[in-house]
Order: C-alpha cells, then sequence, then structure tokens
C-alpha cells in the first residue's frame, strides 16, 4: 500500500479543551427515529423502488413503529412525486407520523417540493446545501459568503411557500451537506443564518441534521462536531439536533451513538444500513444497542426474520450473515466453549428463574427478535463440543444425557461432521444418537422374558427369570436368580454360552414425554476388565422392561466393539 501518501485527514476538529460527552457511558433515552429508507436508501438502490414498492415499504416502516419518515425527494422523479401525491390523497399517513421531503436550494425544485404536498396534514421540508471545502472549492465554486447565499435564499423560500399553504403544518429541517468536512466555525455560521430566518419556535421546531455525508474521522470527532454545534447554534431550545452517519469507515453506529452522548435528539437512517456507497446508519442497530442496555428503543424489531425478509425483497439486498441482531447467524454457537457456556447458562438464568438477561456469548435474548433457540444458537460442526450436543439432545427430543456419558456422544457427532465436513441438523444429532445407543437389539435380542419373586417366610428380596434370547443369531433358554429383574436378566445373560464380561458402573432414568403416558427412559454403563465404559439406552412404557432394554443396547455396544467371544 504504497499510496498511503497521498492521503490526509480531510475533517476539521472544533476547539473544545473539554468533550462533555465522554463523561456519559450510554444512551439513556431513545432519539426521534427519521428512516430515510425510501430517500437516501432509495437513492442508492441500483433500480430505485417503485410506486407500489414505495407503497408497501412505507407501511412496513410504519408497522415498525416510525413517527418520521422521509419519502424522498418529489422533484426527482415522477415516481417520487406520484409516491407523495397516492400518500396524501389516498390518506395513508396517520395523524402521529410526519412525512419528510428533501429539496435542493433552487426555486423551480422548491416550488415542485411544495406542490407535491398540497393537502398534507404534516411534513418536514428539508433543505440542504453542501459546505465543504472540497465541495465549495471543487464543485460549486463558490467562497463562504455565496455559499451561506444558498442556504439563506432557499430558507427564505421555504418561508415563502409555507405561507400559501395555511391548512397544513410545515415544519423546516437544514442540512449543511459535507458537514464533517467543513470547518466547524463556517458550519455553525451557515446553520444560525438559516435558523435566525427560519425563528423555530417550541411549537414548530427546526431540525438542524448534521449529516457525515462521507464519514472522515473516528467518532470522537463526529462527537466533539456535533458537541460544538451544540454548544453555539442559536435558539438551541427550540431545535432538533439530527444526526446522519453514513458508514465509509464502517463506524457509522458510533458516530450514532456518540453523536447521541454530545447532544443530538435525532437519528436519520435506514433498515441494515442500507444507502449511498457503505451505506447509512443502521437504524436497527442503533435500537437495538440501546435494548440490550435496557432502554426502550421505541421501535419494535420483535420479528426480525419477517423484518429481513421484507427488507431484502424490496431492496433486492441481502443481510449479511454476521449483520448485527439480524443477520442469520449472529446468535448461532458452533464452537463447543461458547456452547458450553451458553446451555449453563440458560439452565442458570431458569434455576434461578432470574428476570434480568445475562447469558454468556448472547448479548440479547434471541427470543426477542423473534428467533428461536434450538436452531437459531446452539449449531453443530466439528468445532462443537459435548454441551452443546447434549443441548440440542435434550431440548429438542428430551433425552437428558448423563453427565459421564456427554463427552462420549460429543466425539461420537462431531466426528461424523468432520468427516462429512458439514454442519449437522438436530435431526441428524438424533439419529445418530438413536442408531448408536437407543433400543440397539443386536446382536443380542431378548424375546422374552418370565419372572417369578423369590420368597421365603423370613424375607421377599429376590426375582428370578426365565429368559428367551436371541444372541447372533441363535435362540438360548437360560434361568437365572437376582436381587430384582434387572439382575436377573444380568445373571441370566451371562450364563449362555457367551462369555459377557461386564459390571455395572452407573444406572439412571428419566420420563421422556411430558404427558401422564410418559415413556421411561433409562441410561446404563457397563464396563468391562480395561476400564472402558460403554453406554445403552432404553426406552419403554415399563420402567424396569426400559432399563432391561438399556442392559441389552450395552451390551451389544460393548461387543459391537469388542466381537463376541463364545
Ligand atoms: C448527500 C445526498 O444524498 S444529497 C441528495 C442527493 N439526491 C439526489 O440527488 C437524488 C435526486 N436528484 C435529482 O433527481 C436531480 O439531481 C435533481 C432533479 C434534484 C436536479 O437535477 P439537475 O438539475 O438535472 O441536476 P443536478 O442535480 O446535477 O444539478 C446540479 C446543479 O445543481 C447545483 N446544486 C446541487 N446541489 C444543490 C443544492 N443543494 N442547492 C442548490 N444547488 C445545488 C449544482 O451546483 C449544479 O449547478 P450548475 O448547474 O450550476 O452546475
Ligand atoms: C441530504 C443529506 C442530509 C444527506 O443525505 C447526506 O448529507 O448524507
Ligand atoms: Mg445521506
Amino acid at each position: 500500500m504504497k499510496n498511503y501518501e497521498k492521503y490526509k485527514v480531510g475533517y476539521f476538529m472544533p476547539p473544545v479543551n473539554e468533550m462533555k460527552w465522554t463523561k456519559k457511558d450510554h444512551v439513556e433515552v431513545a432519539p426521534d427515529w427519521c428512516s430515510v429508507d425510501l430517500r437516501d436508501g432509495n437513492q442508492a438502490l441500483i433500480v430505485p423502488m417503485s410506486l407500489e414498492d414505495k407503497i408497501e415499504f412505507f407501511k412496513f416502516l410504519l408497522n415498525l413503529g416510525f413517527k418520521e419518515i422521509e419519502v424522498g425527494f418529489p422533484a426527482a422523479s415522477k415516481t417520487e412525486y406520484t409516491f407523495l401525491r397516492t400518500l396524501i390523497e389516498h390518506d395513508l399517513i396517520p395523524d402521529d407520523v410526519t412525512i419528510q421531503v428533501l429539496t435542493q436550494s433552487r426555486e423551480h425544485i422548491i416550488k415542485k417540493t411544495f406542490e407535491s404536498l398540497k393537502g398534507v396534514k404534516k411534513a418536514i421540508v428539508h433543505l440542504y446545501n453542501s459546505t465543504s471545502l472540497a465541495q465549495r472549492e471543487q464543485v460549486f465554486q463558490k467562497s463562504q459568503d455565496e455559499i451561506v447565499e444558498i442556504a439563506t435564499s432557499g430558507a427564505k423560500l421555504l418561508k415563502q411557500y409555507r405561507e400559501t399553504m395555511p391548512e397544513s403544518h410545515i415544519s423546516f429541517e437544514y442540512s449543511p451537506e459535507s458537514f464533517t468536512g467543513t470547518e466547524m466555525d463556517f458550519a455553525l455560521r451557515i446553520c444560525n443564518e438559516v435558523i435566525d430566518i427560519w425563528q423555530p419556535t417550541a411549537d414548530n421546531k427546526v431540525v438542524i441534521n448534521l449529516p457525515a455525508t462521507v464519514s472522515m474521522s473516528m467518532p470522537h470527532v463526529y462527537a466533539s462536531q456535533i458537541e460544538y454545534m451544540n454548544d453555539h447554534l442559536h435558539q438551541r431550545e427550540n431545535i432538533r439536533i439530527s444526526l446522519h452517519p453514513h458508514n465509509d469507515r464502517g463506524t457509522a453506529v458510533a458516530d450514532a451513538e456518540l453523536g447521541i452522548l454530545a447532544g443530538g435528539d435525532r437519528v436519520e437512517g435506514t433498515l441494515f444500513g442500507n444507502g449511498e456507497r457503505t451505506g447509512n446508519v443502521d437504524i436497527i442497530t442503533v435500537a437495538m444497542n440501546m435494548y440490550a442496555h435496557g432502554v426502550d428503543p421505541k421501535l419494535d424489531f420483535s420479528d426480525m426474520p419477517s423484518i429481513v425478509e421484507t427488507y431484502e425483497r424490496f431492496t433486492g439486498l441481502s443481510v449479511h450473515p454476521r449483520q448485527p441482531y439480524g443477520g442469520q447467524l449472529v446468535f448461532a454457537a458452533f464452537s463447543g466453549s461458547h456452547q458450553d457456556a451458553i446451555a449453563k447458562g440458560m439452565a442458570y438464568l431458569e434455576a434461578h428463574e432470574l428476570d434480568e438477561w445475562m447469558v454468556p456469548y448472547l448479548p440479547i435474548d434471541p427470543h426477542d427478535v423473534g428467533r428461536k433457540y434450538d436452531a437459531d444458537v446452539i449449531r453443530i460442526n466439528s468445532q462443537s463440543g459435548k454441551g452443546g450436543i447434549a443441548y440440542i439432545l435434550e431440548q429438542t427430543y428430551g433425552y437428558a444425557i448423563p453427565k459421564q456419558m456427554r463427552e462420549e456422544v460429543g466425539y461420537l457427532v462431531k466426528d461424523i461432521s468432520d468427516n462429512a465436513h458439514k454442519e449437522l441438523s438436530a435431526e441428524e444429532i438424533y439419529e445418530i444418537f438413536k442408531d448408536e445407543y437407543i433400543n440397539v437389539f443386536t446382536p443380542v435380542d431378548i424375546n422374552d422374558a418370565t419372572f417369578k419373586k423369590v420368597s421365603t417366610y423370613k424375607s421377599d428380596d429376590g426375582m428370578t427369570v426365565d429368559l428367551n434370547v436371541t444372541i447372533d443369531g441363535h435362540s438360548y433358554d437360560v434361568s437365572a436368580a437376582g436381587n430384582g429383574r434387572l439382575d436377573a436378566v444380568s445373571n441370566a445373560l451371562k450364563k449362555t454360552p457367551y462369555s459377557f464380561d461386564y459390571t455395572f458402573v452407573t444406572y439412571s432414568e428419566h420420563a421422556l414425554d411430558a404427558d401422564s403416558n410418559s415413556r421411561a427412559c433409562a441410561y446404563i454403563a457397563i464396563t468391562d476388565q480395561s476400564g472402558k465404559l460403554y453406554w445403552g439406552i432404553g426406552i419403554h412404557d415399563d420402567i424396569v422392561a426400559a432399563s432391561i432394554n438399556a442392559l441389552v443396547c450395552a451390551i451389544n455396544r460393548q461387543n459391537k466393539i469388542r466381537p463376541l467371544n463364545k
């Protein structure tokens, strides 16, 4: 990268000694939100939205709770103009919603903009002109005074045209476009001259929008620029300072957040950050970041999968799988230690009946944005661990696998994922688990067992069994006694011509289904002389039959691993 020397910083740090915003650590109240999806977002699409699309997208924004929506640049095209007329003439704008329209500071464009607003109940007319050093020198080739004249002449025209529409409540917004490349004293001067013309009141505040039209600095510089304007704007009490960050440096969200700390009252942005070049600030991320700090963002992103689907359909863009809060993978944990911590964190939350969310690796509860724990959070591949695999088997299929068994199941499943080089679905994991451990009846299969109680007049503590069992295709009748049914069956199996060599290590059980007809699920581990464990799981309506099934499975697993030895 040898050409770095051709770049230099192009922003202007304001003359501040103290950055008061650094004393604050998080946003405490949601700002006013203004969606600019239908203007800044739309103007950046390869094919801007059609009239029908704009109407549907407008309704979509209303459903998300936006109260201010920049609907377009009505003087730009027939579609933009007709869209605005359709909203007004078909009464599609709710009373508590203010639409906003953008105009350059040129009379014929301002005139057309006001024409397009005829009959509107409430609207913000947004005037802009470029103020940066680069734009003044290269594009407009005008002095500071001449650039101020563009702004003030437009401001006066807006006032005049507003007087022709007494039936509507029209308020104003001014943007010193390319603010971040503008000397701060000049940005302040031009905004104050516009404010002095418009004379805002408490009932009709003016929006001063301070765009990072192109993001040029680290976010703390933008915040300091905002604080400078906040401290010096005329009639500050009747001004709403609006932030309009773009994402050229990947810091639009940080710009918005620090800008709010520095005095911003309002944020203009788009869903998922669509917009010119690298996009506008992503309102979803800014809002959800507040939400994750326990602040009501006053927007509703609770059905993220449908928001993503709608956004992609209308914009033709796709939401990146790692996009904060909305991406397909943003709650997914593939790696073992993350899965382990998430599963334990969820269990902790439930066991302690906590109301406050505090689960490792999950900054918010995925349910809050319409995502599912089983499908979206713990996902299994070769990086996964026993905790995650046990979590899926328990959450989705109800198997509370004993702690000592988890590692073996974990390696069994992840090795399959590693060899196949793919993620495994919950169904695939269950199939692997079932085929390996549950009610596996080859080579040993019990066909029939008749139990009798062994009792004397002094005690009643034993059982005998007459067992018919198939082993490796041969049928055997054997009888034995034991201290219970399971023990009797085990002893009977050891009397067959096969030298079964094991001892019991552990036994546990639980009900598999929640209802009263629930099946029993038993886990048995046996060991041979080498100390290796062999697990089996039995399922049956009857708990004793389930445990016998579990024993047979464990024996079959032992003999699958070590061939039958007569
Ligand atoms: C950062 C932003 O997103 S700003 C918004 C940008 N969005 C858009 O431009 C989308 C909609 N725009 C359009 O459809 C068109 O640009 C129109 C209809 C507004 C104007 O169209 P045209 O007059 O054909 O072209 P164009 O926009 O190139 O006009 C450039 C002229 O306007 C001047 N101009 C540009 N912006 C402004 C402004 N805000 N105020 C006053 N004059 C301006 C330029 O200096 C140039 O002047 P010149 O003719 O003397 O050289
Ligand atoms: C019109 C203005 C506000 C704009 O979109 C920008 O400066 O990015
Ligand atoms: Mg913009």
